[in-house]
């Protein structure tokens, strides 16, 4: 039963709520129509549990941002959290020992706040194995996903612990396919029947798999934090493992929420966070461009005129690219990477939009609502760089540009994953021409649903450019 002044929704069945009602495969369009049946502020039932769904800029942000801190809590009690033995930063409650992590987390991974080595630097390291990749297949074309997913997990690796993985390397390929396994059965209806069912959470049933690849994911962390433990110098930090165990001397163990078992919860949330999102924000990118040759080619003469003869693009030099910067955002909007967020819960008992909302509600972003909500959007299902440009051909952020959330949950590598993708992608289209094979057909270019969405599997062709060449 909803309770008094809850949203208005459709009527749940016993024991499953409402979740029969949703195509797992791809709930996207049932919650559009249930937004047009009931507003832009609706509930369901998954199982048992109530959520209330946010369509649109409107009511998104009057949660995220107007009423912030009301939503800022987390969904508790679900497989993700017993996954992450209640220790994770992603799904950790709003209270003091999340806020910590995430001012710590937020502080180390600003450009300085690793020591020697900048995180340009360390993109633009990894940027340089990936263009030796291409290079060798020029002329030829490639399914970019293992290389882009490989390039975006030893970026974050050396954020964190300093170290890149040779592409060859099973322990690059464990890591990723471990992620996305997880990745694919946590927002599947494996972890709904989880969530669901209690009594079913010891069967061996294909939820397990994912409590096992996190048990060797985290095994692995906890080698490399020990490995830390005996070769670091206290007071100069490579990475952030270092920078948390010289905090952890810095406050001591009184009353302090930093602690070992935490740190490596945080490094696989870390970790987890920044693969799959900025390779397939990349992938999505390089799919447009190569079937939008006169958008790639006008990127191109952007980038020729500031970088001139000069080998190495910088972050800075996003001032001096509108356009550039316009179509990297425009195929982020396209690529709608988390197409309902993550999942937040209500601290307090609130309103939202004249409804009540009591404690501990879970709360669903509709991103995807927004990111194509035509009142905010010219051409919402086109790819159009003009979205991002202003009449003088300046680049602007609409207001609905949320794929990074917003409010005091928002992306917490937003910064590293907006470096990621201009770093790479100038750098790429300085040297390459990304094509679409002749022989591939039309290009699909709607994504596959997840939690985090990839685009289809493709092969792009890659061409060498001359040294400022067309
Ligand atoms: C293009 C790439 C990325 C996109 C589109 C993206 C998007 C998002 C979104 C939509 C959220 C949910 C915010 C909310 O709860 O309202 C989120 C949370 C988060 N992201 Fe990202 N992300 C990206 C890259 C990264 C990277 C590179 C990292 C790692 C350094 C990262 C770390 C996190 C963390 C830790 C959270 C949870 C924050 C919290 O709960 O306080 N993300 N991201």
């Amino acid at each position: 039963q909803r309770p008094r002044n809850f949203p208005p929704g459709p009527p749940p069945v016993p024991i499953f709520g409402n979740v029969l009602q949703l195509s797992m495969k791809n709930p996207m369009a049932g919650l559009d129509k249930l937004s047009a049946e009931y507003g832009e502020v609706y509930s369901l039932f998954l199982g048992w549990r109530p959520a209330v769904v946010l369509h649109g800029l409107q009511a998104v942000r009057e949660a995220l941002v107007t009423k912030s801190v009301d939503f800022a809590g987390r969904p508790q009690g679900m497989m993700i959290n017993h996954v992450t033995e209640d220790k994770g930063l992603i799904m950790g409650n709003y209270g003091a020992v999340w806020r910590e992590h995430r001012r710590f987390a937020l502080t180390t991974m600003k450009n300085f706040g690793l020591g020697k080595r900048s995180m340009e630097e360390r993109i633009l390291e990894e940027t340089d194995h990936v263009c030796t990749r291409l290079g060798e297949n020029a002329g030829k074309s490639l399914d970019p996903v293992t290389l882009v997913h490989s390039a975006a997990s030893n970026i974050i690796c050396s954020v964190l612990f300093g170290h890149r993985y040779d592409y060859q390397d099973p322990v690059l390929s464990f890591i990723i396919n471990s992620f996305k396994e997880n990745a694919q059965i946590a927002n599947g209806p494996w972890a709904a029947v989880y969530d669901t069912f209690p009594l079913l959470r010891r069967l061996p049933l294909p939820f397990q798999r994912v409590f096992d690849n996190y048990r060797a994911l985290k095994k692995h962390t906890v080698e490399i934090v020990e490995q830390h433990k005996h070769t670091r110098a206290r007071g100069e930090p490579r990475d952030v493992v270092d920078c948390y165990l010289d905090e952890m001397d810095k406050r001591g163990p009184e009353g302090c929420v930093l602690e070992e078992e935490r740190l490596v919860m945080l490094l696989l949330d870390l970790h987890f966070a920044g693969t799959d999102t900025s390779s397939n924000s990349i992938l999505t990118a390089l799919l447009y461009l190569a079937t939008h040759t006169h958008i790639q080619a006008q990127c191109q003469t952007e980038i020729d005129g500031v970088l001139g003869g000069r080998g190495r693009v910088s972050f800075e030099d996003r001032h001096r690219m509108p356009y550039v910067m316009a179509t990297i955002h425009e195929t982020q909007r396209l690529a709608n990477i988390a197409p309902l967020g993550v999942f937040h819960a209500t601290i307090r008992p609130t309103k939202l939009m004249g409804y009540d909302i009591p404690e501990g509600t879970l709360v669903i972003t509709n991103l995807t609502s927004v990111l194509f909500e035509s009142s905010q959007w010219e051409r919402a299902n086109d790819f159009n760089p003009a979205h991002f440009l202003n009449d003088d051909g300046q680049f602007v952020k609409p207001e609905a540009f949320l794929v990074f959330s917003a409010g005091p949950r928002v992306c917490l590598g937003e910064l590293l994953a907006r470096m990621e993708l201009f770093l790479i992608l100038v750098t790429l289209l300085q040297r390459f021409r990304f094509l679409w094979p002749e022989d591939a057909g039309n290009p699909d270019l709607s994504p596959v649903f997840g939690g985090i969405q990839s685009p289809k599997p493709y092969r792009v062709s890659v061409r060498l450019r001359g040294n400022q060449g067309a």
